[in-house]
């Protein structure tokens, strides 16, 4: 017999897709505290910048990043264009974050 889309009433389907949401809420939950633990480090990057009349951005250091991630990535199989456009967005909120720092700073 075919599988079908009747299967997720099968109680074994739907305690295996119960089982795996749990370890991919366990994950996300987890990112959200990385991504909090890197937003304080950046904070004080910000801040030092601000400070010392640093730029906010720092090209080269992105392109560094971005070259690193996307070999980790290309490592673990996971696709280096998605790692690449993840950390831009992060890096671009930020910049963001660091603009409004040294304009208080001002
Ligand atoms: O390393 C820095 O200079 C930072 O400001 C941190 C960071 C980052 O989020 O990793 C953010 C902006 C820069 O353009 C590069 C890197």
């Amino acid at each position: 017999m075919t599988s079908g889309p009747t299967d997720e009433r099968d109680p074994a389907v739907a305690d295996r897709l119960a089982e795996l949401r749990g370890s991919i809420d366990n994950l996300d939950a987890a990112l959200v505290h990385l991504l909090a633990e890197r937003f304080k480090l950046t904070r004080a990057v910000g801040e030092l910048k601000a400070r010392t009349g640093m730029p906010a951005a720092d090209p080269g250091r992105e392109e560094r990043q971005i070259a690193r991630l996307r070999a980790l990535a290309d490592d673990a199989h996971l696709d280096p264009a998605f790692a690449e456009q993840f950390l831009t967005f992060i890096v671009a909120e930020v910049v963001r974050h660091h603009e409004a720092i040294a304009r208080r700073h001002r």
